[in-house]
């Protein structure tokens, strides 16, 4: 399993929690990741861990201010980016775009959609992955795999039809070991997640539970 964990905004120490990721993962099979911002992008590769960006701009170098560049997150050592966050929605158009940038820059990607529909559109992009969150989920520590199995289910029926290459991830809620096995049960590949780990008071042991059925 592919577990990237989101720290979005949160004001937590993006290198402490990507020091105990780099530890949880290699004592796992699974592969753990974080997505830190922008900025400590840098600081949590250095750790070792697998660093993904949260968002890249559809943009190369140029005049684009205030763009994140697919190719300055990969020289800071990031491996992937997501892209269509549920909190960084683009337009279609930008997606296309962003995978595109990324492409250049030699990251993988993840494209985040809400629902079954708009994976099979995010699939037909060509990213190396996709991500189903049902945004009214996401923060409320009540599991996809739990709360909306099918939905899981039908995302990655609805992956499949479209490129069976696209791996199929889900997230919002997952928090526990049990969340991400049943994840897996359901057809996912991986999980996003963020407060789960983000949030907990004691990040490692959160992280470590996270791994113990995979
Ligand atoms: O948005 C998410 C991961 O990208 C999920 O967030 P939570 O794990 O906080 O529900």
């Amino acid at each position: 399993m592919f577990i990237l964990i989101n720290l979005k905004a949160y004001p937590r120490d993006p290198v402490a929690i990507a020091e105990a990721a780099a530890d949880v993962d290699a004592e796992t099979d699974a592969t753990i990741a974080v997505a830190p911002q922008t900025a400590d992008l840098a600081a949590v590769a250095e750790t070792g861990v697998e660093t993904w960006a949260q968002h890249v701009s559809p943009v190369g170098h140029g005049s684009h201010t205030g763009s994140s560049l697919a190719e300055r997150a990969a020289e800071a050592g990031a491996a992937g980016t997501l892209l269509n966050h549920s909190e960084r929605r683009l337009k279609l158009a930008d997606i296309d775009g962003s995978l595109a940038a990324a492409e250049r820059a030699g990251l993988d990607t993840v494209v985040c959609a809400n629902n079954p529909d708009q994976v099979a559109a995010a699939a037909a992009l060509g990213p190396d992955a996709v991500a189903v969150e049902p945004p009214e989920l996401i923060g409320t520590g009540t599991p996809v795999s739990q709360a909306d199995p099918d939905v899981v289910e039908d995302a990655v029926a609805a992956a499949r039809a479209v490129d069976d290459a696209v791996d199929v991830y889900c997230g919002a809620g997952i928090s526990t070991g049990e969340d991400v096995a049943a994840a897996r049960d359901l057809g996912s590949t991986g999980v996003l997640l963020a407060s789960g780990v983000a949030k907990a008071d004691d990040p490692a042991a959160a992280l470590r539970d996270l791994v113990t059925d995979v």
